[in-house]
């Protein structure tokens, strides 16, 4: 069949719109081996016959200097296939090559497809070389395919001035969080990049640079307990180097960032969450974006900031966004999804993807003249960004929509910086305001002046000392308990409930055989309480905290150790003033020895319990990732210490695999030391039909095999375990807590090696 047969009514039109008086554009066949032509005779793209070039034209920053800009060229973004597929592909090695393979499994093969699953082989696992020829003919500076590997961003390149706000555009799976984790050298681990990425013509310094770049994530995770305002003082007091600001310019700043983002309505709400109202979605964005602002940023990226938002509320925030770039001389770079023309006309330059390519890159309005040119003029009624995006993607799965997408995409690569350019150019000098900026003089002065938006400014991997860190973030953490009290009221009321029911249960023991009994089951209730009451309550906000953490020390805030430190401070006093008064009552309502001596031992080593409490929420909570997954191994853990750390299994009764467990529950010292410093002292009653007769406390102690370590050995080892998990916890947030990213920069593409 004729494939021809298969375009659109217009495709194969060969003359030129007359809006492109500059240009002809032509669609023949086969007119050149460009990797269209995958399948032989299957496919034809449109093809740009007549290169205009002009040294304006040619040079696609137009002239702007250097250290205005922010660049990028050649970006290839490889991510390695699945566990499984990497597997399938090595069995399936030496299987025959699938030149026979349906065009668009071929157009898998050069990595151009939008589905992952496809990757960068073939069905059959092995590769594609017809196709992997193609692609090093259409992208011969680009390296070259690895077959264990998926090319996300097949040599992608653009710019953003200094002040200017630019969009990046696509379909989903297009590739446009991969290219702002790649500006913003957040990596996936595995992933491999190459090309070039310059700031203000320099390469990126991993030290400086993501101190230079405020990130906006799309999940904005923040404390609901905050209020807007103590969210972006704390950003401010941590972001901003006390060398260069002092505390009323750090207040200033956070109230000039209000201002600019038009939060002052709502600077005294709480930013709330699911369970708490709090301030509505396009405040929290703005809220999100500030946290950055008040930085000395001087790129800002943001993923998707209009998502969850409506038409009004994306539009506010994108004016809003414009006027900050313009003030602040930023350079801003945004996903976005599916804008309204409203939106999509407010950006200085929108870069479209498709299939990890460009598509289209320069300002909104030249947009409608460049897809004119390709015959594929906006419909009336139609959003033209929609449109757009639309006609990039195969959707319909046919071959006519293959090659339309081939097209545009050829067209883009062989002509499209050219026509860009030129247009503006001749828009320009027709005084086309649409397409005019403000020029710098013309720009509002800015509300906040950077005192360190340059690299050079910039000493250290970290804005403060690791003290200053420790001080505001004791300071939030503590902040978070008292604003957010439910928790620890919740826990203080749980204390009370257990101190009813254990103290009134066990309530002014006798000196019989039956107190000493009883005596002992207190003595080993107490401490499990304690495990359970202290672990949950950390366990409930840690991980979150845990999470904010990450991204605020991805933006090179502070220390992992001024912040865990930080959390053990505050950790610490909350939930000795929680547990004091459950240890005091229930002391004197149990009846236990009577003598400061014992009470104030009977205090230290439960005290010393709840550090080690403490120590195991920490290690539970660095641990996980979510409260959830916490959850699931707190009880876990707690029940095993307790079934091998009192007398429910006697030492001699544990398997001897299972032995370690006894010694690392820190139940079995805490039960040890309790019991000796109650027992030791006491005497019994025995009555005549007493079977066993326990007549002093040193009987009871011998019988349940209490006295293996003195209770300040017992205390020391208390003391040891906290230690140990303490430090667990420190390496477990370090290790599996670290980002999913890390800062690579890219490594030269072929071309300039
Ligand atoms: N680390 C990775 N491992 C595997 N595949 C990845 C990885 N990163 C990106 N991809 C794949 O690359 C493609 C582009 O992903 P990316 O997130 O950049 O798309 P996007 O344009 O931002 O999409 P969306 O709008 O849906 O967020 C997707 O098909 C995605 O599955």
């Amino acid at each position: 069949m004729d494939q021809r047969s298969q375009l659109p009514p217009n495709a194969n039109s060969s003359s030129a719109p007359s809006t492109l008086p500059t240009m002809h554009v032509m669609h023949p066949v086969s007119s050149s081996s460009t990797f269209s032509d995958l399948a032989p005779g299957s496919l034809a793209e449109p093809t740009v016959a007549t290169p205009i070039s002009s040294p304006a034209a040619a040079d696609p920053t137009n002239n702007v200097s250097g250290d205005r800009l922010f660049s990028w060229s050649d970006i290839t973004y490889d991510v390695l296939l699945s566990k499984a597929r990497r597997k399938q592909i090595k069995k399936n090695r030496g299987a025959p090559s699938t030149s026979a393979a349906p065009t668009s499994e071929k157009a898998a093969v050069i990595g151009t497809a939008t589905d992952a699953e496809h990757g960068t082989a073939s069905p059959s696992g092995s590769l594609d070389e017809e196709a992997l020829e193609e692609y090093n003919q259409v992208f011969p500076h680009l390296p070259p395919l690895d077959p264990m590997r998926r090319r996300v961003l097949n040599g992608v390149s653009g710019h953003v001035k200094k002040g200017e706000m630019v969009a990046i555009l696509g379909a989903s799976g297009a590739g446009k969080t991969s290219l702002l984790s790649v500006l913003s050298a957040r990596l996936d681990k595995s992933s491999d990049i190459a090309g070039e990425v310059l700031f203000q013509s320099k390469q990126r310094d991993p030290t400086t640079w993501k101190r230079l770049t405020g990130f906006v994530e799309q999940d904005d995770l923040m404390f609901s307990a905050l209020t807007v305002q103590e969210t972006l003082q704390y950003s401010a007091d941590l972001r901003l180097p006390k060398r260069l600001y002092n505390k009323s310019e750090c207040q200033q700043r956070v109230d000039d960032t209000i201002a600019m983002l038009r939060l002052d309505k709502c600077k005294d709400t709480r930013i709330g969450g699911p369970n708490q109202r709090g301030v509505s979605g396009g405040e929290r964005k703005r809220v999100a974006v500030g946290t950055e602002l008040v930085a000395d940023v001087s790129v800002l990226l943001l993923d998707e900031p209009t998502s969850g938002l409506d038409a009004f509320a994306a539009l506010n925030l994108v004016k809003n966004l414009k006027e900050i770039t313009r003030e602040r001389d930023l350079y801003t770079l945004m996903t976005i999804h599916q804008p309204s023309w409203n939106i999509f006309k407010h950006f200085d330059k929108v870069i479209l993807l498709t299939r990890g390519q460009v598509y289209y890159s320069g300002p909104p309005a030249l947009a409608p003249a460049w897809f004119s040119s390709l015959d594929h003029s906006v419909p009336e009624g139609v959003n033209p960004a929609d449109y757009y995006i639309t006609i990039a993607e195969n959707y319909e799965k046919t071959n006519a929509a293959e090659r339309r997408v081939r097209g545009l995409l050829s067209s883009w690569r062989e002509q499209g910086e050219t026509f860009v350019a030129n247009q503006a150019a001749k828009e320009a000098s027709d005084g086309d305001p649409t397409i005019q900026r403000p020029s710098l003089a013309d720009r509002k002065q800015s509300r906040i002046v950077p005192k360190s938006s340059d690299a050079t400014d910039l000493t250290g991997t970290w804005p403060n000392s690791w003290l200053h860190e420790l001080w505001i973030l004791s300071h939030r953490c503590a902040m978070l308990i008292f604003k957010d009290p439910t928790i620890a009221i919740a826990s203080f009321g749980q204390n009370i409930v257990l101190l009813i029911i254990i103290g009134f249960a066990f309530f002014r023991l006798s000196y019989d055989q039956g107190g000493a009994l009883a005596r002992i089951g207190a003595l080993f209730i107490i401490p499990v309480n304690a495990s359970f009451a202290v672990l949950f309550p950390i366990l409930a906000i840690f991980p979150l905290q845990r999470n904010i953490m990450l991204r605020e020390r991805s933006a090179g805030t502070y220390r992992i150790s001024s912040f865990y430190l930080s959390k053990i401070l505050t950790e610490v006093p909350n939930q000795v003033v929680q547990r004091l008064l459950f240890y005091i009552c229930v002391y004197w309502m149990v009846g236990l020895r009577q003598t400061a001596g014992a009470f104030f031992i009977w205090l230290g080593i439960n005290l010393l319990q709840v550090a080690t409490a403490i120590g195991l929420g920490l290690v539970i909570g660095c641990g996980s990732s979510s409260i959830e997954l916490a959850n699931v191994f707190a009880p876990v853990i707690n029940v095993v210490f307790l079934l091998f750390g009192g007398n429910l299994l006697p030492l001699s009764s544990i398997p001897p695999w299972f032995i370690w467990l006894h010694w690392m529950s820190p139940i079995t010292y805490t039960y040890s030391a309790l019991a000796q410093n109650e027992f030791k002292q006491l005497t019994f009653t025995c009555t005549a039909d007493s079977q066993q007769c326990y007549r002093s406390g040193q009987d009871v102690l011998n019988q349940y095999d209490l006295q293996r370590f003195t209770i300040a050995e017992n205390a020391g080892f208390l003391a040891a375990i906290t230690a140990v998990f303490l430090a667990v916890g420190y390496v477990l947030l370090r290790w599996l807590g670290r980002p999913s990213f890390r800062y690579v920069q890219p490594k030269k593409a072929l071309s300039q090696q």
